[in-house]
């Protein structure tokens, strides 16, 4: 692979805004893109790849330069050294990058890997709360997977095509897919592609999905005409979902406390030809209040760690801290408790979270359920997602019934 200038130094100034300026990895891909409009697809692929694989390693990479944050010019061109050695890219001879002792780098490398929160580039109290919580063995193989660059992955949205047309349609565009088994509605790139500039996607024919994320809404077993409620419904990742397992026919009240975000949700339902949806911002406790009793299913999609999803998200493992994980559980158990009364009797709800920690599930679950707030529900069934296993994003979710 040939080196070019100006795409390296735009992934350097995307490292200093990641690490030193503390903006979130996604803004900053976005806003090094707009630099030069004349960058083609396979331009834009190295920026958006080498920075993720860069904040991915960040820790494992450091230790290796033997550099240490706020990062300066010089170190964040060691850093990227450290990159092109292990991927084995020869380095250009330019004055940025020094020469640079090409066997060091791979000794230390493995050396370095023989310890877990080296190789797999994680925050010492993070290493070891996972150990805690999944024991050492799941632990080994759940961060390993974490690690692994996530694949594409879309929806179909059944309310205007069905999957096969859809695969057809893509390939007409160059998108090579395939169905994944166990997913009814799931199509998998072949290829890393930009898939937002297709026509499909422009008329709603898709949404990006996780995997492990299209198994929520069916977790729920929502009927067409019934009243649903997603309590934590963001920018609707899963309200989508959850109206086209409707149908399109019954309410669907998706509340979150960002109107914001609720109004990036509109333009999805918009796009997806979705009609039943009626979006509340939660500004006081009246909102939740006013539903009490009057939902056959709530959604639960309740914030959490995103341990889950750093495949995606690989900044998140530097900006997770222990403070957060103890309020984001504060918050969880809140959700369940208040939120849970909106439920009418023989209703359902499920509780989900983006998360492998057992702290985040099951426990806070098994806490409600024994409070006295969830004597009136039962525990249908639950399900650990851990990406070691699955492939895709992990996940959790439980399925709780008001007796
Ligand atoms: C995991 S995200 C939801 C993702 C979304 N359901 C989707 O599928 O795209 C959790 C959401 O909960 C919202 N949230 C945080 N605290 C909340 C609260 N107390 N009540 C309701 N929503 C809350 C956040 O704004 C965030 O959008």
């Amino acid at each position: 692979m040939r080196l070019h200038r100006n795409l390296v130094f735009a992934v350097i100034d995307a490292l200093n805004l990641i690490f030193n300026e503390k903006e979130y990895a996604d803004k900053v891909i976005e806003k090094v893109l707009r630099y030069d409009k004349r960058w083609g697809a396979r331009d834009r692929g190295f920026i958006a790849e080498t920075t993720y694989d860069i904040v991915r390693w960040k820790r494992l990479y450091s230790e290796i330069a033997e550099v240490r944050e706020p990062y300066s010019r010089p170190n964040l061109f060691r850093l990227f050294t450290v990159w092109c050695v292990l991927k084995g890219i020869s380095i250009p001879d330019w004055k940025q990058l020094e020469t640079t002792p090409e066997r060091r780098i791979k000794g230390r490398f493995d050396e370095l890997s023989k310890i877990r929160k080296f190789r797999e580039s994680i925050p010492d109290w993070l290493d070891e709360l996972g150990e805690k919580s999944l024991g050492n063995d799941l632990w080994t193989k759940e961060i390993a997977a974490l690690n692994k660059q996530a694949e594409v992955i879309l929806r179909t949205n059944t309310l205007k095509i069905q999957k096969a047309q859809l695969q057809e349609l893509l390939a007409d565009s160059e998108i090579e897919t395939i169905p994944i088994e166990g997913y009814p509605d799931a199509l998998k790139l072949k290829e890393r592609k930009n898939v937002f500039t297709t026509e499909a996607f422009k008329n709603g024919f898709f949404e990006v999905q996780d995997a492990s994320s299209q198994l929520v809404a069916p977790f729920l077993e929502v009927k067409p005409g019934q009243r649903v409620v997603d309590a934590c419904a963001g920018a609707g990742g899963k309200t989508l979902h959850l109206a086209s397992q409707m149908q399109n026919k019954g309410q669907l009240i998706a509340l979150d406390i960002y109107e914001s975000k609720l109004k990036k949700l509109k333009i999805r339902t918009r796009r997806n030809g979705v009609h039943n949806v009626e979006t509340r911002a939660i500004d006081s406790t009246k909102v939740i209040k006013k539903l009490h009793g009057s939902a056959d299913r709530v959604l639960l999609d309740a914030p959490c760690s995103g341990l889950g999803v750093i495949r995606r998200n690989p900044d998140s493992k530097w900006k997770l801290e222990p403070e957060f994980m103890e309020r984001i559980m504060g918050v969880q158990q809140d959700i369940l408790q208040n939120y849970s009364k909106m439920v009418k009797k023989g209703g359902q709800m499920v509780y989900a979270t983006c998360s492998v920690l057992p702290q985040e599930n099951t426990n806070q679950v098994k806490a409600f359920l024994d409070s006295e707030n969830g004597l009136e529900f039962k525990l249908i069934k639950e399900q650990n997602i851990y990406s070691s296993e699955s492939g895709y994003d992990g996940f959790y979710m439980a399925l709780i019934k008001k007796i």
